[in-house]
């Protein structure tokens, strides 16, 4: 793959930066040799000593005052070591990327750790998206991504969806634009980028089926583009075996993955992964390098010295309880649904994440409706334009997260939503 093709000249005009040269080296050296070189504060200045986290499950991750000094100190742009090295095993294990095996140059799988995934969208879009550049996904979409996407000045494209995302059949419509012999072509405005959320999707709840990946996969090999699979519920799909995902058949090293802990350790610890070629990866750490330097080493090490006491095992087994949880509030939402809005509403139920997308039978657009008039019956829900391209068009959809309220809440929520709704026709 040439990887310079796609990159912005502001990432292309990114260099390592010295001073974290020299601490990764440092790092690498033996104890004997002596360092004047790091602008490091001394951690005996620090105030913290000790700490020690009580797990649920009766363990402890403790910070001795060696491990405190550490977590309290810089560390590496592209993560702690044993953090990089415990999510790159699991990634190898849950989907034996093709590119694991690749050199650098051809596409190596490699990974970095970000602040949340967040962090990861905001810095691969800011790597890949040039103003004006034609940007293909499947709206309506997670409103943070519309938010990091749309300052970029970028024309955003919606390739139609359906309950099983990104339908192949519309992508290749929306591509017959371009010739694909093409594309390489100087000035060529061919798409160069196409992001989706393939589980649990947000705000839709979608989830693409294998056969449309493969399709949507083969569609991104011809026309030489790289997919950005956000995939932070990748671990909140109900059922198992859980889908492929994109980098189990990056054959071409076009895939750029985003996981995240957020919805299975801690949403307020801000972790989250990057996961792609290495030509690409570097590139955003050296981003990292010149904006946060890192993510905290605290939190890396506190939930690293969790995974490693775990096991990826351990790991999946509490997975296996968070799938429980979500999957019984999901069916919570859905009976309260089918008691209370299947004459004013339609949806299909979710088979992974937390939301259920509605669509509001004779409402033409329900940002008032939600804004005022829910508020007034003490409800609350998302009214579907924040996550439509052009967020002033009408919407008649509301997404309904069923992660935090309990199934009592969520059947007065939506005694509420029925009655207001009714007031409304
Ligand atoms: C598809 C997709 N990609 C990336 C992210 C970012 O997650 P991170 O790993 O924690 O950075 C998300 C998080 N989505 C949301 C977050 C949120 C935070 C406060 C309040 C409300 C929030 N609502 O509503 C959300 O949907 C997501 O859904």
């Amino acid at each position: 793959m040439n990887y310079a093709r796609f990159l912005t000249a502001v990432s292309a005009a990114r260099k390592p930066s010295p001073i974290r040269m020299l601490t990764e080296l440092q790092q690498r050296s033996p104890p004997s040799l002596i360092s004047l070189a790091g602008g490091a504060p001394n951690p005996n200045t620090f105030p913290f000593q000790s700490a020690s986290i009580k797990v649920k499950n009766g363990e402890t991750v403790t910070f001795d005052e060696t491990a405190m000094k550490r977590a309290l100190q810089y560390s590496a742009s592209n993560g702690i070591p044993e953090l990089l090295t415990w999510m790159k095993n699991l990634q190898k294990n849950l989907h034996n990327p093709p590119t694991a095996s690749y050199t650098p140059e051809k596409g190596q799988m490699d990974m970095c750790v970000t602040t949340g995934s967040q962090e990861g969208l905001c810095k691969v879009f800011e790597m890949l998206v040039n103003p004006g550049d034609n940007v293909l996904l499947d709206a309506p979409t997670y409103s943070g991504t519309l938010a990091a996407l749309q300052p970029l000045g970028c024309n955003l494209i919606n390739v139609p969806s359906d309950q099983h995302g990104m339908i192949p059949a519309a992508l290749k419509e929306v591509l017959s634009r371009w010739d694909p012999s093409e594309v390489h072509k100087p000035g060529s405005d061919a798409p160069k980028i196409l992001y989706t959320i393939p589980n649990g999707g947000n705000p839709t709840g979608a989830s693409m089926t294998t056969q449309r990946k493969q399709e949507v996969y083969e569609l991104a090999q011809q026309y030489d583009m790289l997919i950005i699979e956000d995939d932070p519920y990748y671990f909140l799909q109900f059922q198992k075996p859980w889908a492929p995902t994109f980098l189990s058949m990056d054959v071409d090293g076009r895939i750029i993955r985003t996981d995240s802990f957020s919805k299975i350790l801690s949403s307020g610890l801000r972790i989250g992964f990057v996961t792609g070629p290495k030509p690409l990866v570097d590139r955003v750490v050296l981003h990292i390098q010149a904006s946060t330097m890192h993510t905290s080493t605290f939190t890396q090490l506190m939930v690293s010295q969790l995974l490693h006491s775990w096991g990826q095992e351990g790991f999946l087994r509490h997975i296996d309880r968070v799938i429980e949880f979500y999957s019984t509030q999901r069916d919570a939402m859905i009976s309260s649904a089918d008691k209370w809005l299947k004459d004013v509403a339609e949806w299909h139920a979710p088979s992974a994440g937390m939301f259920l997308w509605m669509k509001l039978k004779g409402i033409a657009d329900t940002q008032q409706l939600i804004m005022e008039k829910a508020l007034e019956k003490e409800v609350l829900l998302v009214p579907g334009g924040v996550f439509m391209i052009n967020s002033s068009d009408p919407c008649p959809y509301v997404r309904a997260a069923f992660s935090l309220s309990t199934p009592e809440q969520i059947d007065e929520a939506f005694r509420r939503l029925s009655a207001l709704i009714k007031e409304a026709l």
